[in-house]
């Protein structure tokens, strides 16, 4: 779609409380959401800011301050789905203005976009999708005269509903991303991958003991690998043994690396990115002494207390994994890695329009740099999983055959399918992890898929 800047009635960077917009004598009930939301999705698309910061900012300011808990709510899930399917989005508003979008016409690609995503994904009434956002369009200076014009595309957008979303042709993710897993992945593949990443994915946990009664409890399935997945979308923190501590919330391919440790009780293990603590947990819950570190004092307190939540003993130590030195090597580390995280688009859509492809090689720098870290602090016949939530596999297999190359006195140790529940298609010829998001397929496809993850297991060899 052709587009021009948003709308810049006032200040993007107004100061919290100052109003930015005005809001005109009669405001409906639900236009500040939808405004808050149009502002939210520039963010993201235009500045490449994380979906997180760009709802803080917004909700800081102008309309979003006055918003309630479930109006932001209703914010996050519009631009959510709108960047989950905004290609076919685009797709779909190309076709029905065959001009492209005015040029300087404010905020109206993103008026459009925020009301197709409504009509096409969530559960909220055409008349009210359309009507909104033709009053949005009215409340904005270089909207206004495209009033009628937002009125008839998106009515034509509701009118098409189910053939728009039966096409599948188009990329939902920014082109640059679907060539590069074209070329790791093939063709087929690479359109499986971009087919799940078009549904919004379940619930997963991982227990610290009795998988299949809290799957029984929660109204979950237990998976192959010990995760339980919630059959239905749910309010986390009030769900049973959730105040308790006696589960969290970890996607099931992120709990293999940990997995892959194998901690027994008593087992000293360092975990060099440990924030918020997924994993962390997983080595605690399994009886080991656990060193977690993380460069991010912010993200290091969230941890602790998680582990308070969940009644676990942690060490931690706000540190630059980088330059971490000193005392007896661990008899087992992991570097859960920093990364571009294209695995976890699925939950997070807004990673495909934040990430620039030049990141990558920058990532990969740093994730060689701490794994040469992380081996120094592994005692000889000790372990080292490294992971990442990447799919790009410079961040994965072609990290690990150069640390191999750097390093003789390390081997690989390879992954075997009853390690993982038997879950045998994720593991490569070389022992290691790579899960992708059309992996574990379901019926139903918020109950189907895998974040992608790769995971090595090395050993390093007895002097
Ligand atoms: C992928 S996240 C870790 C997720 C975590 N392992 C879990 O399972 O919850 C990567 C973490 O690495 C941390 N980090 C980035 N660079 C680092 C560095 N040089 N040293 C230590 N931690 C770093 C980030 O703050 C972030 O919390």
């Amino acid at each position: 779609m052709q587009r021009n800047r948003p709308g810049d009635d006032a200040p993007r960077n107004a100061s919290p409380g100052q109003p930015r917009r005005s809001a005109g004598p009669s405001v409906p009930r639900g236009l500040a959401a939808r405004r808050v939301a149009a502002y939210a999705l520039a963010d993201v698309t235009q500045e490449h800011l994380p979906l997180d910061e760009a709802l803080e900012r917004q909700f800081g300011i102008g309309d979003g301050i006055a918003l309630d808990e479930r109006d932001r709510a209703l914010v996050r899930a519009i631009v959510t789905a709108a960047l989950r399917r905004l290609g076919t989005i685009h797709a779909a508003l190309d076709a029905r203005m065959p001009k492209g979008i005015p040029a300087k016409s404010g905020l109206l690609p993103e008026i459009l976009i925020v009301g197709a995503a409504q009509i096409l994904l969530l559960d909220i009434p055409d008349r009210a999708a359309v009507d909104l956002a033709v009053h949005h369009a009215r409340a904005d200076r270089r909207a206004f005269p495209y009033a009628k014009l937002v009125n008839a595309v998106l009515r034509r957008v509701a009118e098409s509903r189910e053939a728009i979303l039966a096409e599948t042709g188009g990329d939902d993710v920014p082109h640059w991303l679907t060539e590069r897993w074209r070329g790791t992945y093939g063709a087929a593949t690479a359109r499986a991958i971009a087919g799940a990443l078009r549904h919004e994915p379940g619930i997963d946990i991982t227990v610290k003991a009795d998988a299949a009664g809290w799957a029984q409890r929660l109204d979950g399935r237990l998976l192959p690998n010990g995760s339980v997945r919630l059959n239905a979308r749910a309010h986390v923190a009030a769900l049973p043994g959730y105040a308790d501590g006696e589960w969290w919330v970890q996607d099931a391919a992120a709990s293999l690396p940990a997995r892959l440790i194998a901690a027994t009780p008593g087992e000293r293990v360092l975990d060099l990115c440990a924030a918020p603590g997924g994993k962390t947990a997983q080595l605690a819950a399994a009886g080991a002494v656990v060193t977690a570190v993380d460069r991010s004092p912010e993200r290091l307190a969230r941890l602790a207390e998680n582990m308070t939540r969940l009644k676990l003993d942690v060490r931690t130590v706000a540190a630059d994994a980088r330059t971490l030195t000193g005392g007896e090597p661990y008899d087992a580390v992991l570097l859960d890695a920093p990364c571009s995280a294209t695995g976890t688009i699925r939950r997070h859509p807004d990673v495909a329009w934040t990430k620039q492809p030049e990141e990558i090689a920058s990532l990969a720098a740093l994730q060689s740099a701490l794994l040469d870290r992380a081996a120094a602090l592994v005692r000889p016949g000790g372990r080292l999983v490294y992971s990442t939530c990447s799919l790009e596999p410079e961040e994965g297999e072609a990290q690990i055959a150069a640390f191999l190359a750097r390093h003789a006195d390390f081997a690989r140790s390879p992954v075997s399918p009853e390690e993982i529940g038997g879950i045998a298609d994720v593991i490569d010829a070389d022992g290691q992890l790579r899960t992708l998001p059309h992996h574990l397929p379901d019926e139903t496809p918020r109950l189907a898929g895998l974040d992608g993850f790769f995971a090595a297991r090395l050993v390093r060899r007895k002097a």
